[in-house]
């Protein structure tokens, strides 16, 4: 009977699905009918038709694609109401869409009159009597799921409104897991909700234990903003930092999902225009490089004599002979620093130096002709030409760094910032390889204490042809000779593309926030001067071992702006049973955690293996298992030192040979594979911010012992499983 009874309610919701559907394909009719009209007018070629052809293609291209992104599940809630406030039920879904006559048939989930769809319950109806959420495949509806939420309404109520399904969110909470997160659109819980329409005003802090949706609610929030003021937040700029590249295109799919593109998704390393780095340093390199000391480091380094530039100057003019000793530049070269950025003083380099040329003429043949007459034979000079440009050049970030990498210089500028052994451990790092995710921040600090070089345009170039005066040397020139020369062993580094200026966003949201460190809120800080602001986090997961440290340079970056909070306090991610093993954990080891409540139990309590003599055998028969017991991903998690081997095992076991393709090519390589893989192997810090439907933790003690917050990493990798944990020896 209930078969029949949810069949029969499926069909009535197809029909209007499909009816729903035809609208969607008219729209998308209309918009490519628009965009071919574009096209028709930039081909009359006057001018106008070609701004007007770009505008109407424009538009026309972002409907396209928002209709198309809109397909895969486009119809997702109804609600019913009480009849007393409206016969019609009303549908959610994905974007909003009217029929011909104008009459609202989806209503667009962000959309006001959309929230009582979220924020109704049984304690607080607010007029709702049923909530219904549908399950499409495509355009076929597969299940419906009602929540009743007025049972005395019902009773009133006229029309028969049957109840149907165990409710959505445990439906939505036991599917297996892939790659990517999902939206959650159809099962926002209240609490959830709040946060995701929050306005968007100064800063939003959203917490929460582990599981408890803080990424993908923070996500959610990202399309609500930008669907609320798109101009501001499209035009400005949406910029979403995440810890780690895996964890990007965990959750990259999420807002192209909702119809949203217009977003800058960026790890830690990729977050300065240009540059991108993937690498760790070791945690004690790690930890100094993120200290705020680093930006006293980088500001005197801004400050140096460029290393091999000229130290002095001497010309003989009009018998006199004019010197700029080593002593003389020094405090000329201090005075253009007090002024402001180092680059931006290019355009005073050559005043500043004639200046103090010419109070050395006292002759009576050097006078007699005047200031002008000397400025000019001195411009045409190509020996004081060569010298000013060379002692001044403009300089790019990745170049000033690449002083650092000579030990000498290193010992100078570092003199009462790092201690010598700091000092060294930070020479090794830089001795070898691209930039680490931990050099970024620093790059970004040098990028701001020196200026961009000064773009000339080709008509200032023509006016000035030596372009001393105006600040305009051989910048490609100048640039490469000291890369060649100030960069030992010639690494290429790369430099920073963007400009100062451009830096700037309307919105930046941070996840994983509690692992910021003092550096990194320094450079995200940067981005969001005049930004309004997500914060996600949960301090007990952090890995920056100087708490507050981290707090006073996050509280620098957000100086000014209002804080509204938001805390999450149920689990959605871990069965109850892996989260009472976790929290066991978290309590026994005395972090300061902040314990949500896990709402799905599954009977299946985690697997403690302990002491075992054959390590390999171990793991292999827990990792076999738990990828024959689950339908989705499974993430075996090592610690640092073991990450080849065990991939190694893993590449050579030949029941896995399908689910863990890509084991074999990281074993030698020092990055987490990024293919499609059903099984992988991460290590500890690797895991954040991901879930997997099975776990396999080998040897967790060594994870814990690894880093000064072994502990909050052991405890984030506790939390990633959605079906089964175990732990091996
Ligand atoms: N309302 C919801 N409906 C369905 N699934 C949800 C809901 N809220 C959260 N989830 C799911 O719970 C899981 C955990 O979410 P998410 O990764 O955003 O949590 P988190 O708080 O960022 O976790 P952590 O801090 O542990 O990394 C995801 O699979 C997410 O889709």
């Amino acid at each position: 009977m209930s078969e029949e009874l949810e069949a029969r309610e499926i069909a009535a919701e197809q029909q209007y699905v499909d009816e729903v559907y035809v609208q969607l394909d008219a729209s998308t009719q209309n918009a490519k009918a628009l965009a071919a009209e574009g096209h028709r007018r930039g081909k009359l070629e006057h001018e106008g038709g070609l701004v007007e052809r770009d505008a109407m293609v424009f538009q026309a291209a972002k409907r396209i694609a928002q209709l198309d992104a809109a397909h895969e599940g486009l119809v997702f809630g109804r609600l019913d109401l009480d009849p007393s406030i409206d016969q019609q039920p009303r549908y959610i879904g994905r974007i909003g869409v009217r029929n011909a006559e104008r009459d609202v048939l989806l209503i667009d989930w962000r959309a006001p009159a959309a929230s009582v769809f979220y924020q109704a319950t049984a304690a607080t109806p607010q007029g709702v009597v049923r909530r219904r959420v549908l399950r499409s495949l495509h355009r076929t509806v597969i299940g419906v799921e009602d929540e009743l939420l007025d049972a005395d309404a019902l009773e009133r109520a006229e029309t028969d409104l049957p109840i149907v399904g165990e409710g959505a969110l445990m439906a939505q909470l036991s599917r297996a897991r892939d790659r990517s997160m999902h939206s959650i659109v159809a099962t926002i819980q209240a609490e959830q909700d709040q946060a995701i329409r929050a306005p968007g005003k100064g800063v939003v802090s959203i917490s929460g234990g582990p599981g408890t949706g803080k990424t993908v609610v923070a996500l959610h929030r990202a399309a609500f903003l930008l669907y609320s003021d798109r101009r501001r937040y499209e035009g400005g700029g949406v910029l979403v930092v995440g810890p780690s590249g895996v964890f990007m295109r965990y959750i990259e799919r999420v807002l192209p999902s909702l119809g949203e593109t217009a977003v800058a998704l960026r790890s830690l390393g990729e977050v300065v225009g240009g540059v991108r780095a993937t690498r760790h340093d070791e945690p004690a390199v790690a930890d100094i490089k993120g200290a705020t000391k680093m930006a006293e480091l980088m500001r005197r380094t801004a400050r140096q004599h460029a290393p091999g530039a000229p130290t002095s100057f001497r010309i003989y003019w009009r018998d006199e002979t004019i010197v700029l000793d080593p002593g003389l530049l020094g405090r000329l070269r201090r005075q253009l620093m007090s002024q402001g950025r180092r680059n931006r003083q290019l355009p005073r380099v050559a005043r500043t130096l004639l200046d103090a040329m010419w109070r050395q003429v006292q002759g009576e043949r050097g006078r007699e002709r005047g200031r002008e007459a000397f400025d000019d034979d001195m411009l045409s000079h190509d020996g004081f030409v060569e010298f000013a440009s060379h002692w001044w050049p403009p300089l790019d970030a990745a170049t000033v760094f690449g002083w650092l990498r000579d030990p000498e210089f290193l010992a100078r500028v570092g003199e009462g910032v790092v201690t010598r052994e700091e000092q060294l451990l930070m020479a090794k790092s830089w001795s070898t390889g691209d930039l680490s995710i931990e050099d970024v921040p620093l790059l970004d600090e040098l990028r701001y204490a020196i200026g961009d070089v000064p773009q000339r345009t080709d008509d200032e170039r023509d006016l000035d042809e030596t372009g001393l005066l105006e600040g305009g040397v051989d910048l490609q020139e100048l640039t490469t000779i000291s890369e060649r020369e100030y960069a030992p062993g010639g690494l290429a580094w790369s430099a920073p593309t963007h400009r100062i200026d451009d830096d700037g966003y309307a919105h930046v949201l941070i996840d994983e926030a509690q692992d910021l460190t003092p550096m990194q809120w320094r450079m995200v800080g940067r981005r969001g001067r005049a930004a309004s602001w997500t914060i996600v986090g949960d301090p007990a997961q952090s890995s920056w071992p100087d708490a507050p440290e981290a707090a006073r340079a996050r509280a620098e970056a957000l100086e000014g702006k209002e804080l509204h909070e938001f805390h999450l306090s149920t689990n959605y991610r871990n069965s109850a049973e892996i989260y009472s093993f976790a929290a066991d954990y978290a309590r026994r080891v005395g972090l300061d955690a902040d314990l949500p409540d896990a709402v799905r139990r599954t009977g299946e309590e985690p697997r403690v293996v302990g002491r075992v003599d054959d390590l390999e055998a171990a793991v292999r028969e827990a990792v076999t298992s738990t990828a024959g017991r689950v339908e989705g991903t499974v993430g075996i998690v090592v610690p640092v030192a073991r990450r080849s081997e065990v991939n190694a095992w893993l590449a050579s076991w030949p029941e896995l040979a399908e689910d863990a393709a890509g084991a074999r090519a990281a074993v030698d390589s020092s990055v987490t594979p990024s293919g499609e893989d059903r099984v992988v192997v991460l290590t500890g810090l690797d895991t954040k911010g991901l879930e997997f439907d099975g776990i396999v933790v080998v040897k967790p003690q060594e994870i814990e012992d690894e880093s000064a917050t072994g502990r909050s990493t052991l405890y984030v990798v506790l939390t990633r499983a959605t079906q089964l944990l175990t732990t091996v020896g």
